[in-house]
């Protein structure tokens, strides 16, 4: 093997072993502080088309023994089939307007195409994943708070007795973000506010929303590495903070009672959640109180 040398800031030699050597020890202490922890992650539809190496990620996090949960989306992918199919799509404050036709639509895209690629994807890549959605085991109990928003759930309650005994099992749990209405009809739920429900019942250690930007912005397009509940809020009165980073920021703010961190990182990254757990540089936005 060739040894290549560098120098230290202190102009000390050091060469690529001992750099191999820093980096181990390092991830070394990351990894033995996340066995046995439970980690959620949200996968944003906008970040899916780069999935593969972040399903990588998950699945080493798992085989180094953390219980990845993971909650996903599908926006685009639903917006490209109304459009197929001729049914217009509308947004209130980063929310899908669904009316019974967009709802079918809304169901078949989350459960049938989306959970079953990854949990497919996983599988191929040695993980050992199970699909589910809200609905499955009482897991997302939901109500209708807003009637202009049609068959939209507002999350009142997560059982999370199924999830728990899927990850005592060696599962990765993946689930669709569907929930159950009070006269048991199917409700379409944002997956921000899914994840972060279902971090806070299962006593998550993180919850990690993976997207398609670099964490939240300020107006000038920088990012913001730490942000407050109140800079949050005034954010999003200015406008800065709009569409769907809206649920999501809401669904940290509401996750930081019960979740003691909540980061929003690049999902089209390379190896983005190795970094951000197994390193001392932590990408994306972390959401504080
Ligand atoms: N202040 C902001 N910082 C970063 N992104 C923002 C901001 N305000 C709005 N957004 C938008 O939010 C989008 C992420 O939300 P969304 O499209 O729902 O993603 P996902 O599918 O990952 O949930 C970004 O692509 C960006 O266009
Ligand atoms: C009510 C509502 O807005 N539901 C979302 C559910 C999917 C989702 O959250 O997807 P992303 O994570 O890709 O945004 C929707 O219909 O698009």
């Amino acid at each position: 093997m060739t040894i290549m040398f560098d120098r230290t800031p202190e102009g000390d030699i050091i060469s690529d072993q001992h750099l191999i050597a820093r980096v181990l020890s390092e991830a070394l202490s990351y990894i033995n502080y996340l066995k046995g922890k439970i980690l959620v992650f949200k996968l944003g539809g906008s970040m899916l088309e780069h999935q593969q190496e972040v399903l990588q990620d998950i699945i080493w996090l798992h085989q180094l023994g953390a219980l990845p949960v993971l909650v996903h989306g599908g926006g685009p992918y639903i917006n490209e089939w109304l459009t197929k199919l001729n049914i217009p799509t509308r947004f209130l404050d980063g929310l899908r307007v669904t009316d019974a036709e967009t709802l079918e639509v809304v169901r078949m895209v989350l459960r049938g195409q989306v959970n079953q690629r990854l949990v497919l994807m996983l599988s191929q890549m040695g993980g050992k994943a199970i699909g589910l959605c809200g609905t499955d085991g009482d897991m997302v109990q939901a109500h209708i708070a807003d009637e202009r928003l049609g068959y939209v759930g507002e999350v009142e309650s997560v059982d999370p007795a199924s999830i728990q005994g899927l990850l005592e099992q060696g599962f990765i749990p993946v689930i669709a973000p569907l929930g159950q209405g009070p006269d048991g009809t199917c409700l379409n739920i944002n997956a921000d506010l899914v994840a972060a429900h279902l971090a806070g019942a299962l006593n998550a250690e993180k919850l990690i929303f993976l997207s398609n930007v670099i964490g939240i912005c300020r107006a000038d397009g920088t990012r913001i590495s730490e942000l407050s509940d109140a800079e949050a809020r005034r954010l999003i009165d200015e406008g800065v903070i709009s569409g769907g980073m809206i649920p999501k920021v809401s669904a940290c703010l509401d996750a930081l009672a019960a979740v003691p961190r909540v980061h929003i990182v690049d999902g089209r990254e390379p190896h983005v959640l190795l970094r951000e757990l197994c390193t001392d540089q932590g990408a994306g936005t972390m959401i504080i109180r």
